[in-house]
């Protein structure tokens, strides 16, 4: 990974220009993943199919030349290989066998099934051998807090008043699911490096939706755990952290020695970003998914913005949060051209 723009600017290195690759890349947006979208029965199946897996993963790759792939799946497979039942509704969303009281853990198994995990490894594997040196290849897990969130609730929320809830009530069962996530991910991380991932992404989603005191807990603590076991078995490996809508918080992010790099959100201000992270720490985003959307001269000026805000530190060119499935595929391109200085 030598020549490596992603991996380079992981490493501390500022590049003429930041390279690029974009949260939900590979998916609805692309009309050839829409395509082969219905060969497998169901969207865990596809996941968990390495052809179907690696052919989506490629796409965008093929498609715009981005600097990072990013292997095709989800964060929710390790709800379903620790038992729990994880089904995806057609434009609803996933919906899980929620986790009400104390009692319902039961229906998790102690250990993940890794061999349910599988097909993930075996299709990082074929992804990594199928790219070119020049593009790195991501694996990543949700934070154990978002996966609470969705298995507490048994689906999205807007709030996730149902993980907070649970937590407030039952602080000890929370937290043996919270360990239990954690050695899961952790586990579940290591393997995608093992398999062939160049670097790895901890998408802590709901991170935003905590009070203080419950952020450090459930947060902010249980990814500084995983990140350092990584780290410490992995030690060439980079880590992108990604605490999404924290605020300030941010700094605390920043402290944990064995994340590489932090994910900004939309919302992040870069001018506090300038004076409030030391500018060794690369920073990766943070593009407004819906000015993508929008494309035209608030999509340039956008843009524009970004790369010079980020022009003193080592900068991955991102989204805040992932690409909306009515995006035109101009504007992606649109979008590549101008952060390499082309448009
Ligand atoms: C919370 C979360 C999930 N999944 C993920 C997160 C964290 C990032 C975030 O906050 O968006 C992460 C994720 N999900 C998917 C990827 C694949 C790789 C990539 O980024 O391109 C990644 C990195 C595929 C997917 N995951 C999902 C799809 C759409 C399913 C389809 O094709 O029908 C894709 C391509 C489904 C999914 N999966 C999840 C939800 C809430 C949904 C439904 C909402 C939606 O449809 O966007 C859980």
């Amino acid at each position: 990974m030598a020549d490596n723009k992603l991996i380079s600017t992981l490493s501390g290195k500022k590049q003429d220009r930041p390279p690029i690759w974009l949260m939900r890349q590979a998916g609805r947006y692309l009309p050839e993943y829409r395509e082969i979208r219905n060969k497998a029965a169901s969207f865990l199946d596809f996941c968990y199919d390495p052809k179907l897996a690696v052919e989506a993963t490629l796409q965008p790759i093929r498609r715009f030349g981005f600097d990072a792939a990013i292997i095709f799946s989800d964060i929710l497979v390790i709800p379903d290989a620790l038992g729990q039942d994880v089904r995806f509704e057609v434009g609803e969303g996933p919906r899980l066998n929620p986790i009400v009281t104390p009692p319902d853990l039961k229906m998790l198994k102690p250990r993940h099934d890794a061999t349910r995990l599988g097909p993930v490894y075996e299709a990082i594997g074929l992804a990594r051998s199928a790219l070119g040196q020049e593009t790195a290849l991501i694996g990543f897990c949700g934070a154990p807090w978002t996966l609470a969130t969705y298995m507490i609730a048994g689906k999205g929320t807007p709030d996730q008043a149902p993980a907070r809830q649970f937590a407030y009530r039952f602080p000890d069962d929370f937290q043996a699911l919270i360990d239990l996530l954690v050695e899961a991910t952790t586990e579940h991380l290591s393997v995608q490096i093992q398999a062939g991932a160049d670097a790895v992404q901890i998408f802590d989603s709901w991170a935003g939706v905590l009070p203080c005191g419950e952020f450090e807990r459930w947060s902010l603590e249980p990814i500084a755990r995983i990140a350092e076991a990584v780290k410490r078995r992995h030690p060439q490996t980079k880590l992108i952290g990604f605490p999404r809508a924290v605020g300030e918080r941010l700094t605390e992010f920043a402290k944990i020695e064995a994340l590489d790099a932090i994910g900004v959100d939309t919302s992040a201000d870069r001018r506090w970003i300038g004076r409030s992270l030391d500018t060794s720490l690369p920073i990766q985003g943070n593009l407004d998914p819906l000015v993508l959307l929008a494309g035209g001269a608030a999509l340039d000026r956008a843009i524009d913005n970004i790369v010079e805000d980020f022009s003193h530190r080592p900068h991955i060119f991102n989204l805040g949060h992932g690409i909306l499935p009515p995006t035109p595929i101009a504007h992606v391109e649109r979008l590549v051209a101008r952060v390499r200085g082309e448009a």
